[in-house]
């Protein structure tokens, strides 16, 4: 797969369709599409027959022409809008392939807008969300990733780390100098220090922005019989899951997907917990337990004055609702619980619905505060936070400007720039160390 080639691909959707994107990119682009369609000189757009060579017009379309290096990939850049039918695009594809142009490759036109520098590592995966974003805070989180604003923060960690070492480095190296102002580390670890800080908020924020992006895991656990599936299917307002009378129905772990108020909240049925010797239950109850463990929120179930048991002993790190069920059986309850629903009457249903988007909030709030990327980031921010650990905690002078710099490259390559930085340039720019 040589970036030399010339590469074309439908990037529009599946067809037949409306209008149709034929995108083509490369070195060649202008010339080789200037052979079926006169083009627009720079960077334009027009209302064109495009023909084959032998003169056969193929379709009347838009042609836009993108020159290198304004364009998407960088590179010279030609989009057809032509008209959606199978047989148009066929016709078009097979001449644009007969002029020794490639089909591209998945990803190809985005990889080359990376190796182009249009595009850092974060903006890359910014846009794969957009694209697969299907709900309002999916896209929220990915425009504001692929648009540059993740990795200009970044960024910012990554510079003002550099210029803490340059101080370092320029009391290291020129400490016997008059120009240089004294003692600055005080200044510079209390600079690193809040940026460590910073880090680690951000790395909290991660987590909450892969429960946006990944959906919030809301788990329905309780004892057998409590209306756990009775109560999966009134959420997702269809039959999803087995409801029988017999304890023990359930016993895989089944999901069901929801858009809340532009949120994807993902609902886990589970298994009843209880002791048993059905080796299938069995292995049910230790999904039930896993997925427990796994969960953003649980929500206990229970039949409404049913003796806790079961129910007491479940283990999560996760909050806990402890929702009463059946409340049409029970109209009047003793035990209190966060909640209490009848999937018979409807009753309590958008009590527990809210008491969970409530939940789901609190969790974007911490995303959007800071905007945030994904558990890759989090992985060089954990790392560069241990070296800055390492430079706080004391030590010669220059072991500790290394630890900077290795913290530095770490948020480096979250956006695959590692920049080559210019320490001696930072240095001068500071103070006339020269004269
Ligand atoms: N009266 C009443 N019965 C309910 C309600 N919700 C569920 N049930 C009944 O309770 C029984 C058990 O319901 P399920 O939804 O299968 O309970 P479960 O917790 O999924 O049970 P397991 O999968 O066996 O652990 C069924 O007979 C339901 O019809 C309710 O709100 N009111
Ligand atoms: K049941
Ligand atoms: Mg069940």
């Amino acid at each position: 797969m040589a970036a030399t080639d010339t590469i074309f691909a439908l990037s529009s959707g599946a067809t037949p369709s409306g209008v149709a994107v034929v995108r083509v990119s490369g070195k060649d682009a202008f010339d080789a599409t200037g052979r079926l369609v006169a083009l627009p000189a720079g960077r334009g757009m027009v209302l064109r027959s495009i023909r084959r060579r032998n003169g056969e017009m193929i379709d009347r379309g838009l042609v836009l022409t993108f020159p290198a290096p304004h364009s998407f990939t960088g590179e010279n850049c030609i989009e057809f809008q032509v008209h959606g039918g199978r047989a148009v695009v066929a016709a078009l594809q097979d001449e644009l392939l007969s002029l020794g142009l490639r089909a591209a490759e998945a990803g190809e036109f985005t990889q080359r807008a990376f190796s182009n520098g249009k595009l850092d590592l974060v903006e890359v995966e910014g846009l794969g969300d957009l694209i697969s974003a299907e709900t309002e805070m999916q896209r929220r989180l990915a425009i504001e990733q692929s648009a540059g604003g993740l990795s200009a923060a970044y960024h910012d960690w990554a510079e003002r780390l550099t210029r803490c070492r340059a101080l370092i480095e320029a009391e290291l190296d020129f400490a016997d100098e008059d120009d240089v102002p004294g003692s600055v580390s005080d200044q510079v670890w209390a600079e690193v220090a809040e940026i460590q800080s910073e880090i680690l908020s951000q790395i909290r924020a991660t987590e909450s922005a892969t429960r946006v992006r990944d959906g919030f895991k809301v788990v329905i656990a309780g004892p057998p019989n409590a209306g756990k599936s009775s109560f999966l299917n009134a959420v997702a307002a269809r039959d999803v899951a087995i409801v029988t009378d017999i304890a023990g129905t359930t016993r895989d772990v089944l999901h069901v997907d929801l858009d809340i108020e532009g949120f994807l909240v993902r609902f886990y049925d589970t298994a009843g917990l209880r002791e048993t010797d059905d080796v299938i239950e069995q292995e049910g109850v230790r999904r039930a337990r896993r997925a427990v463990a796994e969960a953003d929120l649980v929500l206990l179930l229970s039949e409404i004055d049913s003796p806790p048991e079961q129910s007491d002993n479940v283990e999560s790190t996760a909050p806990i609702l402890a929702i009463g069920t059946k409340s049409d059986l029970h109209p009047s309850a003793r035990r209190s619980y966060d909640a209490m629903i009848s999937t018979f009457t409807g009753e309590g249903l958008d009590t527990v619905r809210k008491l969970v988007l409530d939940r789901v909030r609190e969790n974007w709030n911490a995303v959007s505060a800071v905007g945030a990327g994904r558990l890759r980031h989090a992985g060089h921010l954990r790392r560069a936070s241990l070296f800055l650990e390492e430079g706080l905690s004391g030590g010669p002078l220059d072991l500790r400007a290394e630890s900077l710099r290795l913290a530095a490259e770490e948020i480096g390559r979250i956006t695959g720039r590692v920049d080559v930085e210019d320490l001696l340039d930072v240095i001068f720019s500071e103070f006339c160390i020269g004269k």
